[in-house]
């Protein structure tokens, strides 16, 4: 276990569409963070859900202003770092490309593909290379926990799924939805990636509960997918997604034992000591400070 890793939880909620309005926690209050990356999406809200800290940020901003090709992902899980958050659960809205995922039923997304283009996909760059490993992109142990909530919750759960990021705004034309579907991708939408692997170059092991709100277009004589239409099923739905968080909570074991997730950037920074930009080391002091020691 890493020295300096607390054993507590403390479960970061990025919201998204219809989830603006955020979740239940007791003590509420709003804390200014800043990031060396930008501004967050929004005003970030911690509290607790009975004796677990919680820290909740609206992906797309109050109002939903933020498109998806416009979030700040980087600064997002730079705050959520900053705030001393252990583990992320992020909440989505995504449409099924499969006859067995219908509108209204949950995913425990545990594969992405990542079709979005001009987004920073990394905190490291030029002047701070590092490569950490994205096989598993998300936290078996907080997916599984989430996944058991959202039952306990009431709502129908799949255990496992493949999610492909476009970049949209649009939804997909029925030609691209069809293409995925024969990749193996179960569902579809437009901010997994690059949150996904952000959260894992801060070592912050990340779960997503993906929420179906619609068939997306591969299927025949269906009309294409309404933005309004599947913000009505989100808001049908939302309270199973925040009552799985209630749920989550009270299960959590009362010790969070480290995951190797704690530890990704472990080997994964490759650029000599001598070679490194102090500027970018600045910047990434929450995300990887651990990492730099006097010796660097
Ligand atoms: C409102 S429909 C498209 C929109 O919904 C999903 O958002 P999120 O993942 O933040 O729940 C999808 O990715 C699009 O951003
Ligand atoms: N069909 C779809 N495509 C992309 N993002 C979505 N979010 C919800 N449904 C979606």
């Amino acid at each position: 276990m890493r020295a300096d890793q607390p054993q507590h939880w403390h479960i970061g909620i990025i919201g998204g569409s219809g989830l603006a309005g955020g979740i239940a926690l007791d003590e509420a209050q709003e804390i200014a963070v800043s990031s060396p990356f930008g501004s967050p999406s929004g005003p970030i809200i911690t509290g607790r859900v009975g004796g677990v800290r919680f820290t909740f940020l609206a992906r797309h901003g109050a109002g939903h202003a933020i498109s998806p090709s416009h979030v700040n992902y980087r600064a997002n899980i730079d705050v959520l770092k900053r705030c001393g958050v252990t583990d992320v659960l992020a909440l989505s809205a995504v449409g099924s490309l499969r006859e067995g995922l219908a509108p209204g039923e949950f995913v425990a997304v545990d594969q992405f593909i990542d079709r979005t283009s001009g987004r920073v996909g990394s905190f490291f760059g030029q002047g701070l290379v590092a490569h950490v490993s994205l096989a598993d992109p998300v936290c078996s142990r907080l997916s599984q926990l989430a996944a058991k909530a959202a039952v306990e919750a009431g709502a129908r759960v799949h255990e496992s799924g493949c999610y492909v990021a476009i970049e949209g705004p649009q939804f997909s034309t029925r030609a691209e939805s069809r293409l995925y579907r024969t990749w193996d991708c179960d569902v579809i939408g437009m901010t997994g990636m690059p949150e996904a692997r952000l959260a894992r170059e801060a070592e912050l092991p990340y779960a997503m509960l993906a929420m179906v709100t619609d068939y997306d277009c591969w299927r025949e004589g269906e009309q294409g997918v309404e933005a309004d239409h599947v913000l009505e099923v989100m808001h049908a739905n939302v309270g199973l997604a925040r009552d799985a968080v209630q749920r989550l909570a009270a299960m959590l074991p009362a010790t969070r034992e480290a995951s190797p997730i704690d530890c990704a950037l472990d080997g994964a920074i490759i650029t000599a000591p001598s070679a490194r930009d102090p500027a970018l080391m600045a910047q990434l002091d929450a995300v990887a400070g651990r990492l730099f020691g006097e010796r660097h």
